[in-house]
């Protein structure tokens, strides 16, 4: 698969069992210059909701990817671009390492050119995934740094996500995950509220994915994260 995310600076993560804010559709979604959607979630998230959002989002040309909260909500459809599959490596609960990916190839026929994984570093406890996945998240900078290492170059993964949903994380942390990646894209999410918090993080990571914010105060916020997190990339 190749690495459309090297290009990204910023992606807008729709949670499928969440609403749009009164009055927005899909189209403003998909015309907030976000570089790429992730349809993602964690909780009561089902596939007919995810085709849903699928339907609503492919007439359009931003990219499109599912991002699986469990093997049996994997949506078969040429509207993807393809699949970004969580791999938790600071979970307690080895299923979300591994487990639920093994039964996920034992029983789907996995399209691999259209498959890549996230090394997610889950560090907000009180975030639904850090229940999910009994992600031990007391990590300093240094463990931080070392996951992301590990992720790179023991587990040859393209992408690295440093993970707060639910709020905004601490810069030190993602910078040390950013220095210490030579070739693959750090991501980073979590309580990303506007331009200046985008910005801070733009300037520590290579994306930027804000999801709540577009449920909570819609597309015109959103809108002034993608230039905050293109705006702080460059300033790096
Ligand atoms: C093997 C397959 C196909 C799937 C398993 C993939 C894994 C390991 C999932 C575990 C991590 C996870 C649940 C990722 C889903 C995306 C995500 C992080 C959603 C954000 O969830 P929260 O923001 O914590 O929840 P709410 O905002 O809904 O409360
Ligand atoms: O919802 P927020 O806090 O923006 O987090 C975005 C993303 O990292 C969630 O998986
Ligand atoms: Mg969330």
């Amino acid at each position: 698969m190749h690495t459309p995310w090297a290009d990204w600076d910023h992606v807008l993560k729709v949670d499928p069992d969440k609403d749009l804010v009164d009055g927005e559709t899909f189209d403003d979604v998909c015309e907030t210059g976000t570089d790429a959607i992730e349809i993602g979630g964690t909780l009561d998230v089902t596939s007919d909701k995810m085709e849903r959002v699928i339907d609503a989002c492919r007439t359009h040309d931003v990219p499109l990817y599912q991002e699986p909260s469990n093997p049996a909500v994997v949506v078969d459809d040429e509207a993807l671009d393809g699949y970004l599959v969580p791999v938790v490596m600071n979970a307690g609960d080895v299923a979300w390492v591994t487990g639920a990916h093994k039964e996920w190839v034992r029983i789907d026929d996995v399209d691999w050119a259209r498959t890549a994984t996230e090394a997610y570093i889950v560090l907000n406890p009180e975030a639904s995934v850090a229940e999910l996945t009994d992600a031990d998240c007391e990590q300093d900078a240094d463990d931080v740094a070392a996951y992301a290492e590990v992720a790179e170059r023991m587990l040859g993964q393209d992408v690295v996500y440093v993970e707060y949903s639910g709020m905004l994380g601490d810069p030190e942390k993602v910078a040390a995950a950013h220095d210490a990646l030579e070739e693959a894209t750090l991501f980073y999410g979590g309580g990303v509220h506007d331009y200046d918090d985008a910005y801070l993080m733009g300037e520590r990571s290579d994306v930027v994915v804000v999801g709540d914010l577009l449920h909570d105060e819609g597309c015109e916020a959103v809108r002034e994260t993608v230039e905050g997190a293109r705006d702080g990339k460059a300033a790096r």
